[in-house]
């Protein structure tokens, strides 16, 4: 600090008015000096302009960053409309059972949509996927995702929740009974990056969709995911729907309970038939590549170190990992078990249904347990690089009490994460062998 302070003390050449120089009173200055300095800044300005040049032009994000900056999403346009458009729609909303229902599914393309949506077209019911099919991660396994979901007669459409003439047209060639809002801004540590996108989606895409819904006649009952991260610091375990929920970690934890809110004011005015599903860690076959344990396999195949985090005096990590196959009989159960919404074209007739439900395993496994395992299934022995907790909206652990929609939805985790990562382990290998025709 003071050898900083020296130098520019004893710097004569430091113009005494910062961004001036004051080339007359300098007692340097003569014309032959000024040419060759006139020289030196002309030559020294291109080097410096070339270096930018460069660097814009090197950088993998500054050319790409427009369309790939999930800020500027709503900049994006899709294609939609047209009668040959409209009969897709139709044909893949087309109810196939008795007694079933016309399901619309945005994120259809996310990992938990597709397991879904699958699941509702297998049964008979009509579904139709949305999706914007933005690039947080790969977007080709969304493609993947959609072409899986395509042999199986559901069609996606290519658009945002925050399109209202989309909704409003959607809703106009199908008269969806349900909704099954999967579309969302997921990851906790990725809110910091970019926080826009959180708000974005889980506030202002929910709203616009709630918006839409509560003016259609019929209204349609809506299932959304809420997300474990609302209980946030709590440290009461195992986590009930009792709870209070006003610690949350991430802004992502803060939207999703910010959306636990606006449906209750939906439920509250328009009738609205609202039910929240608090998700406890999602993992399986075609899953989030931003989530551990899917980047943990692919870093220990590499032989990358991988950051095993662990809370302040070597306290253990843990999390409620469930099962997609589970998470997928809770949305069934809840889609099952939601009452009719109340209102119509805008106006509440009676209360509606509200409900807030914790979709986990019950089952807490420590981080470091999840590498054992994977480990064990990949025959590679990781390198863990033990880090503590960063506060970027990780917390500690969560534990799902999970007898309240056991008692609602008959929900009945099976899977233990053993047997899971098993599926997912084999799912992965074969998907990243090349061959990209598993399907589980
Ligand atoms: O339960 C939920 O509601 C949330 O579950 C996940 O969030 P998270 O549980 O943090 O899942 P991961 O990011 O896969 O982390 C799993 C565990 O690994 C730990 N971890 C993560 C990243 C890392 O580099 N190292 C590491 O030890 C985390 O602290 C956490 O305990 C999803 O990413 C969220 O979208 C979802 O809403």
């Amino acid at each position: 600090m003071s050898q900083l302070k020296q130098m520019s003390h004893n710097d004569n050449s430091a113009p005494s008015t910062p961004g001036k120089f004051k080339i007359e009173k300098s007692p340097y200055f003569n014309r032959t000096r000024w040419h060759s300095s006139l020289a030196k800044l002309t030559l020294w300005s291109f080097a410096f302009l070339a270096v930018i040049l460069i660097f814009f032009l090197r950088s993998p994000s500054s050319s790409a960053s427009l369309p790939t900056d999930p800020s500027r999403r709503s900049l994006r346009t899709y294609n939609w409309g047209g009668s040959a458009w409209e009969k897709r729609v139709r044909s893949s909303a087309r109810v196939r059972s008795r007694n079933g229902m016309t399901v619309l599914v945005t994120g259809a393309a996310g990992f938990v949509g597709t397991h879904v949506a699958s699941a509702l077209k297998r049964r008979g019911d009509g579904v139709l996927g949305l999706d914007s099919f933005n690039d947080y991660y790969d977007p080709s396994l969304k493609r993947a995702r959609q072409a899986l979901l395509e042999r199986t007669g559901v069609y996606i459409v290519e658009g945002d929740i925050n399109d209202e003439a989309l909704l409003r047209k959607l809703f106009e060639v199908v008269p969806f009974t349900h909704v099954m809002h999967l579309a969302a801004q997921a990851g906790v540590r990725y809110a910091m990056e970019n926080p826009g996108s959180y708000v974005h989606s889980n506030i202002a895409g929910f709203v616009n969709l709630l918006e839409v819904c509560k003016s259609l006649n019929p209204q349609p009952a809506i299932v959304w995911a809420s997300s474990s991260s609302v209980y946030g610091l709590n440290t009461k375990v195992p986590f009930s729907e009792r709870d209070r929920t006003d610690q949350p970690a991430s802004l992502y934890a803060a939207t999703k309970k910010a959306g636990e809110e606006i449906a209750h004011t939906y439920n509250h005015i328009y009738g609205l038939s609202l039910t929240g599903l608090r998700f406890f860690t999602v993992y399986g076959p075609w899953g989030r590549p931003d989530m551990a344990y899917f980047f943990f396999t692919k870093d220990i195949l590499k032989g990358k170190p991988i950051p095993v985090f662990e809370a302040a005096n070597h306290g253990t990590v843990a999390r409620d990992f469930t099962y997609i196959d589970d998470i997928v009989r809770g949305c069934l159960g809840a889609l099952d078990t939601a009452e009719k919404s109340t209102g119509s074209g805008g106006k509440k007739k009676g209360p509606a249904q509200l409900r807030v439900f914790n979709l986990g395993n019950t089952s807490p496994v420590p981080v470091s347990e999840l590498v054992s395992i994977l480990e064990r299934l990949l025959k590679v022995k990781a390198k863990r690089n033990i880090m503590r907790l960063p506060r970027n909206g990780d917390v500690q652990f969560t534990h799902a009490n999970i007898s309240y929609a056991q008692r609602e939805l008959g929900y009945k985790p099976t899977t233990d994460l053993q047997t899971g990562l098993k599926k997912f382990v084999r799912w992965y290998l074969n998907y990243y062998s090349g061959g990209k025709k598993a399907v589980e």
